[in-house]
């Protein structure tokens, strides 16, 4: 789905209002529902809400939300921030609703107008939403401070109040660190930018129906990968097919004392359907793979303890291969440059370059321009600083990413908490499965074995990466669901793959 910014949110709101067409205010009206239906399912027992509202739209949506909510028999106290005189036109009009439902709504002005808030309470946030213009300051700054002492669970109408949705705050923002963010409709930049994590908490979007054709027309780079999207990017298997139509992948893989990184990719390569697999190792490796793999056919390197290319047993070159995927566990040692510098000009379809190949063209940068085009590369923040250059902020990381993408012509998959697929239109795709029990070892040569499979069998490289990315976080996901995230490691995830 894509990711719009503020202007084109405003822009949707109009186009639906005209086209559909609706009132602004049961455009409102049809927003609070979705919340509310989202919030009573969340929160079934009637436990004390306090909804904090600004005096802007977002604060409209707190006030309909608050009729809404006390409809339903939940104990609601409101909370209206006064910090102007000025009110939009929809939240004076719920603020005349709310009144013929309850008289009870206190007004904050000064910092002792602020409510104590306990740990058994619901705060909802609805003080400032995507109309945010400035650093909050004054009676807003206070509120949202005192919320964010509170123990109260917190939930963030649209998008937690200071935090701007696409683009960066200061270091020293107050910002509301929600629990949770309902968002309407599209999810917003800054919920996918890790340094916007305390700010975002566990976010959802709920649909308000907003005019499809304006989403469908608008232009953006960005997108979020929706389950239902990455689903339909698999492709069906013919019940003819034979193992030659899911393609022979090569990986070149493995160091003395790192070939866990070789087995890790090769079983994740095999278990994400490709035809036939050929690991080339250094020699030391070759017990171990073969009885580790069983599946996989082994080229062992004509080095004892790293890769240097030639092998004593006889086969075509890399090049013939459907794909290659080269750099878990490889080091850096100067017979493997030697190889890589070899290997490159006889490769034209696209690769998937990971770990210390990526460092190996960073610290050879000319090499970058023989990586064929459209090939996949894997770099965690670390490893891509290195590639390019350092960053003040997400938002100019993003821009670093998209240039570095489309002057390669190279599929990045920069890995994170939201792992980023950057395409070499300049697009980008924003990954949502996986949690922290992935940040351990091995995980990324898993990873890189779900996308040399997917090359292999023939997928577009855009969307091998964003079907692998998402396959391979959802592997975590199950893993986390059965085990816990903590202690998980990298062969759990090979084995939760699921291609369906
Ligand atoms: N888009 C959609 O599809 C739908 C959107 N909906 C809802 O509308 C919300 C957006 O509403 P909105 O535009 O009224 O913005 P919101 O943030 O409530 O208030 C802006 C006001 O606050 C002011 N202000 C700004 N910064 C400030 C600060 N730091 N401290 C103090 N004041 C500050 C600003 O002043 P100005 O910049 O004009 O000087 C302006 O007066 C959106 O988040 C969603 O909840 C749904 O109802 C329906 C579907
Ligand atoms: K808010």
């Amino acid at each position: 789905m894509k990711i719009l910014n503020v202007d084109q949110i405003r822009a949707l709101d109009q186009a639906t209002i005209q086209n559909e067409p609706i009132a602004p205010l049961n455009l409102m009206e049809r927003a609070a529902l979705a919340f509310v239906d989202w919030f009573v399912d969340h929160f079934p027992d009637t436990t004390l809400t306090k909804i904090f509202c600004g005096l802007g739209n977002n604060g409209g949506d707190g006030l309909a939300i608050a009729r809404l909510l006390l409809e339903r028999q939940y104990p609601v106290e409101v909370h209206v921030v006064r910090y102007a005189p000025r009110e939009s036109d929809d939240f004076m009009h719920n603020h005349r609703r709310l009144k013929l439902v309850t008289e009870k709504v206190n007004y904050i002005e000064f910092s002792r107008d602020i409510p104590a808030l306990r740990h058994n309470e619901v705060v909802i946030d609805a003080i400032l939403g995507s109309g945010l213009s400035r650093p909050t300051e004054g009676i807003v700054k206070s509120t949202i401070e005192a919320i964010n002492r509170a123990p109260a669970t917190v939930v963030a109408v649209d998008i937690a109040s200071g935090l701007y949705a696409d683009q960066p705050n200061a270091e020293d923002d107050v910002i509301i660190e929600p629990d949770y963010t309902i968002t309407f409709q599209l999810p917003k930049l800054a919920f996918v930018l890790p340094k916007n994590g305390r700010y975002v908490g566990e976010w959802h979007t709920v649909d308000i129906r907003l005019h499809k054709r304006y989403i469908d027309l608008a232009p953006t780079p960005y997108y979020f990968t929706h389950p239902r999207e990455a689903r339909l990017l698999l492709h069906k298997r013919d019940r003819y097919s034979h193992k030659g139509t899911f393609g022979h992948a090569l990986l070149l893989v493995g160091s003395y004392g790192k070939m866990g990184a070789a087995v890790l990719s090769a079983r994740a390569c095999l278990r994400s359907g490709v035809g036939l697999l050929t690991v080339q190792i250094p020699r030391c490796g070759y017990p171990v793979l073969q009885t580790a793999v069983p599946e996989a056919m082994c080229r062992p390197d004509g080095h004892q303890y790293v890769l240097t290319g030639p092998s004593e047993v006889e086969g075509p070159p890399p090049g013939d291969y459907t794909t290659v995927g080269i750099g878990p566990g490889i080091g850096k040692a100067p017979e493997t440059l030697a190889m890589f510098r070899e290997l490159l000009p006889t490769l034209k379809k696209p690769i998937v370059v990971d770990a210390d190949a990526l460092n190996l063209l960073s610290e050879n940068r000319e090499l970058l321009e023989q990586v064929p085009p459209n090939s996949i590369l894997t770099p965690h923040p670390k490893e891509f600083e290195r590639l390019t250059q350092t960053w003040k902020d997400d938002y100019e990381k993003l821009g670093i990413l998209r240039d570095f993408a489309k002057t390669h012509q190279v599929v990045v998959v920069l890995k994170g908490a939201y792992s980023a697929v950057a395409t070499p239109a300049g697009e980008i795709h924003f990954n949502g499965t996986g949690n922290p029990g992935l940040s351990t070892g091995g995980t990324g040569d898993v990873l890189t074995g779900v996308l040399t499979a997917l090359l292999a069998q023939g997928y577009d490289p855009v969307e091998a990466a964003v079907l692998g990315v998402y396959a391979h976080g959802l592997a975590g996901d199950r893993v986390a669901e059965q085990r816990g995230p903590i202690g998980m490691v990298a062969s759990d995830v090979v084995d939760a793959l699921r291609w369906e």
